[in-house]
């Protein structure tokens, strides 16, 4: 581990003293380091980390930024001083369009009440009943595979965990929107994936092809948020999900939510929601894909606790191997790949004094993939979460949801989806990934697999091909 240099902090209104200053790597005039991080932040940032250690200083054109590679620092900004720090601009400023004012991007006493409300959709009963949606909607998926075929599996997992984050949060059934948010989702990624690489903010505006095709995007998926709205508000049925909660509230002047707000606490759920849990997903078929012998363990676990029939909630327990197949995926695909604070009063860091106004990169992609804190750090290993790893490590050297009060809502939802879209899969198939078809990560808010994942279906030994399992709630 570098050592970290004690320092004094600024004094007041003066410069810092040279010695004060984390190292970090040399940048150009104007510009700082946002050369290096539009070339490829994935290898950008963990350069700085091999080179400087634990505390890197950077600056982003005319932002004072630090990397943050030490767990002890990162649990300070994210728990112990987390008043200190708000979700950074530098990051969120390319999304505000999309997310608004919601869950995600909304800070102070407005975030902390969007959070209460919300809270109780992913709790409790409540889950017990996602659980149902969430096999139902993988089984009817797979009724529609066949074996021998080869597919995207990640526009598969996209499509499903859209289905299921829309019916289980929002009762809302989105069959004719699934290509239209599929179609916009990808084109606003991908402008947002451009924006991290660009050396300047061009406003949304300014009429580049990129921009057209974000600010259409967002249209449309506004228009899909104010159907499910509208179709809410007709509908006489009682309704106990996430979207009831927030049209329920009343503020303290008796006033229900604003449509504005309405509409970015939905789409930032939808969104959220959807997209990472896609992600942890189709990185796990990935490299399940490539790893026969853990397909081959996946398999029996599911046969041992299930045999044959649907899992439910009250089988996770006992469905371990595939939670560790899920763990271990997301420690080296993290789907939120990268955190960003921005200090809002000055503050200390490891010994560092960080100005108001710094802002700070927490990147899980570097350090779950350190040596310092896993073995053979590039393997894939599931098996390595059997024993009391979990517990052994420092808290903040695996954080693929985060962590302190903002922590993601979604984490458990998340969690239970993956576990029982991946045992209900492997139920039936077995995927081998198509070198053929290679994969590049796309580091945008998440982590995308460029190009897809492509792989060939097998029917799983002792499955007869297209066997069907379906659920009731399915069948003609
Ligand atoms: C594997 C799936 C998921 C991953 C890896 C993931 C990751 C994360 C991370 C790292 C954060 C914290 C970001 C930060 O501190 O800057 C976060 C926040 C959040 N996530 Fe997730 N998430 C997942 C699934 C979900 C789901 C299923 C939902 C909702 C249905 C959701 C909704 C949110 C929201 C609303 C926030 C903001 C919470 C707040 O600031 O209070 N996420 N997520």
């Amino acid at each position: 581990m570098a050592a970290k240099v004690a320092s004094s902090p600024y004094a007041r209104g003066g410069a810092p003293a040279a010695r004060s200053r984390p190292p970090g790597p040399p940048g150009l005039p104007i510009l700082g380091n946002l050369l290096g991080l539009a070339r490829d932040p994935l290898a950008f940032y963990t350069d700085c980390a091999e080179r400087y250690g634990d505390i890197v200083g950077m600056r982003l054109g005319g932002w004072p930024a630090l990397l943050l590679n030490d767990p002890d620092d990162i649990e300070s900004v994210l728990v112990k001083q987390h008043r200190s720090y708000v979700r950074n601009s530098f990051f969120w400023r390319h999304v505000t369009a999309v997310f608004g004012n919601g869950l995600l991007t909304s800070e102070g006493a407005l975030w902390q009440r969007q959070r209460r409300l919300a809270a109780p959709a992913f709790t409790g009963p409540r889950l017990t009943r996602y659980g149902e949606t969430m096999v139902a909607h993988t089984g009817a998926m797979l009724d529609t595979w066949k074996a021998g075929e080869i597919r995207d599996v990640h526009a598969d997992m996209m499509v499903l965990t859209l289905r299921i984050a829309a019916e289980s949060l929002f009762g809302a059934v989105v069959e004719e929107d699934v290509e239209t948010i599929k179609r916009d989702g990808d084109a606003i990624t991908r402008e947002i994936a451009a924006r991290f690489t660009r050396l300047f903010v061009i406003p949304d505006i300014v009429p580049l092809p990129g921009h057209l095709r974000y600010r259409r995007g967002i249209r449309r998926l506004e228009a899909i948020v104010a159907r499910i709205l509208r179709q809410r508000r007709a509908d006489p049925e009682v309704h106990s999900d996430l979207l009831s909660n927030l049209m329920q509230a009343r503020d303290e002047t008796g006033q229900p939510m604003p449509d504005r707000q309405l509409r970015d606490e939905v789409l930032t759920m939808l969104l959220a929601g959807q997209e990472t849990t896609a992600l942890a997903l189709t990185w796990s078929w990935y490299l399940i894909g490539q790893h026969p012998e853990v397909d081959a363990r996946l398999g029996a676990e599911v046969e041992a606790v299930l045999g044959g029939r649907a899992p439910t909630i009250d089988d996770l327990p006992r469905l371990r191997y595939t939670g560790q197949v899920i763990t271990e995926a997301m420690r080296l695909f993290p789907p939120a790949w990268a955190l960003g604070r921005e200090a809002t009063v000055d503050c200390e860091i490891g010994g560092y004094p960080v100005p108001k106004g710094t802002t700070l990169f927490i990147c899980p992609w570097i350090l779950h993939r350190s040596a310092r804190f896993f073995d053979e750090p590039a393997a894939f290993r599931p098996e390595r979460w059997e024993g009391s790893l979990a517990k052994d490590l420092p808290r903040f050297a695996y954080l693929p949801f985060g962590g302190g009060p903002r922590i993601c809502i979604g984490n458990r939802f998340a969690l239970m989806e993956a576990s029982l879209v991946l045992a209900t899969v492997a139920q039936r198939f077995s995927l081998t990934w198509q070198a053929s078809r290679p994969v590049i990560p796309l580091p945008s808010i998440t982590l995308r697999p460029d190009g897809g994942v492509w792989v060939k279906l097998a029917a799983r030994a002792g499955t007869p091909a297209g066997a069907n399992r379906r659920e009731a709630r399915f069948q003609a």
